[in-house]
């Protein structure tokens, strides 16, 4: 295998890299651009294989677009997740622009209707400082540690600017038990949480006390108004400071005037909470225990909510609910073909549709379109800057 080449770096693909040729096979390269001319080395391929992995790691023809790394850790041979710390931040929305319509065009035959818009404040933060959750592992050493890239390796921490100052310090100033699972977490943003293998942690120790707190307190304000909700410290909530406000935003508004609605993957119910105080009638839909205990707590006031702890599918498959919209915000591998034919059995006549992946998105456009479900709109988010992650919100009406 060799071990360095010379790349022509081409266009961006799905899962941050470009792509390159070397030989007659395809190479996916990190760290760096389109038109870049880099050394590249190889991290993955053999001489028979047709397709390689490879890092830029000298840049000998730069593109205009790229930046000194904001966090050189995150660099060739480095941990993951920050894998654009190279691009300036317009040309990352670029790139995952580029991604979209790509996607779009090759799964779903349909052009990619919007545009990827930064979340507020992420400008003037420079794109830095937005994740109120991160994890890591507790090295030999007690220190935070993350993995490298598909790599075996750990590296203990040294920085975390894509968290907020809250997470980043407390990951990097604890000490704790070798080999633990060490998750933070800043509701808001604010004050920091410590959760070790799952168990509260406080001032360098274990919280032993039975009413040591395990959940957070969070709030969402939009236009439309303000809500509070708890969450499990370990459990799902939306990792940018501003996911939570720019997505129950567009929810609210792209359901229209819809009275019965089905919130599908519903977590500890983000959009139920908002949808059923404006007096909807809302089914929320989550298969993870924590998250749907969190539902219920968090819409106990609310009459019109009813939580259902279930697997989507065979919920919709057993119940056979009937719905004037649908909300649907599935994890990445997204919804599928036999859900989605569930959720045509609903009658419903729009559907509004929250994804992290474009690819999954693009190719549910399409089994949705199956089902006379036409995408009238759609827009995408930049809520992971420095990662090739893309947050997307489409709006589906039955032709
Ligand atoms: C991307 S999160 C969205 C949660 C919520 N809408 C929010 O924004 O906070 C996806 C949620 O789907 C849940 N989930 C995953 N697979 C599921 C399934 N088959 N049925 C129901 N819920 C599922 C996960 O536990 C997670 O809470």
């Amino acid at each position: 295998m060799a071990e360095l080449v010379r790349l022509d770096v081409g266009k961006v693909a799905h899962g941050g890299h470009c792509v390159a040729r070397h030989e007659g096979r395809v190479v996916f390269v990190r760290h760096a651009l389109p038109g870049e001319v880099v050394m590249a080395r190889v991290t993955e391929g053999g001489d028979d294989a047709r397709m390689w992995r490879a890092d830029a790691v000298e840049v000998l023809e730069a593109s205009p677009d790229r930046v000194p790394s904001v966090w050189p850790e995150a660099g060739p041979g480095g941990i993951g997740g920050g894998e654009l710390a190279h691009v300036a931040l317009p040309a990352q929305r670029r790139w995952k622009l580029d991604v979209l319509r790509e996607s779009f065009e090759r799964f779903a035959r349909v052009e990619f209707p919007g545009e990827v818009a930064p979340a507020p404040g992420d400008d003037a933060r420079g794109g830095l400082r937005w994740r109120t959750r991160a994890t890591a592992t507790a090295g030999p050493d007690g220190r935070a540690s993350m993995h490298l890239h598909r790599g075996d390796g750990m590296r203990p921490l040294g920085a975390l600017p894509i968290a907020v100052e809250a997470v980043e310090r407390a990951l990097l100033d604890g000490r704790f038990p070798a080999g633990s699972r060490v998750a933070a977490v800043a509701p808001g943003g604010g004050e920091a949480r410590l959760l070790v293998d799952g168990r509260p942690w406080r001032g360098g120790r274990a919280d032993t006390r039975p009413n040591a707190p395990r959940r957070v307190r969070e709030s969402v304000e939009t236009p439309q108004g303000r809500w509070d909700y708890q969450v499990d410290a370990a459990g799902f909530w939306q990792v940018h400071v501003e996911a939570p406000h720019v997505l129950v935003e567009q929810v609210l508004s792209r359901v229209g005037e819809a009275d019965v609605v089905l919130d599908l993957y519903a977590g500890a119910g983000l959009f139920t909470v908002p949808l059923a105080s404006q007096g909807r009638s809302v089914t929320s839909v989550e298969a993870d225990a924590g998250a749907s205990r969190d539902a219920r707590r968090n819409a106990h006031a609310l009459p019109s909510a009813g939580i259902v702890h279930a697997d989507t599918r065979r919920f919709l498959e057993t119940q056979r609910p009937t719905a004037d919209a649908v909300v649907l915000d599935p994890p990445r591998s997204g919804a599928g073909a036999r859900t989605l034919a569930a959720v045509d059995a609903t009658a419903a006549r729009r559907l509004v549709y929250v994804a992290c992946d474009p690819v999954a998105l693009a190719r549910d456009v399409a089994l949705l379109a199956g089902h006379g479900f036409r995408l009238v709109e759609a827009q995408a988010f930049d809520l992971f800057p420095m990662t090739h992650h893309v947050e997307t919100v489409a709006t589906f009406e039955r032709s």
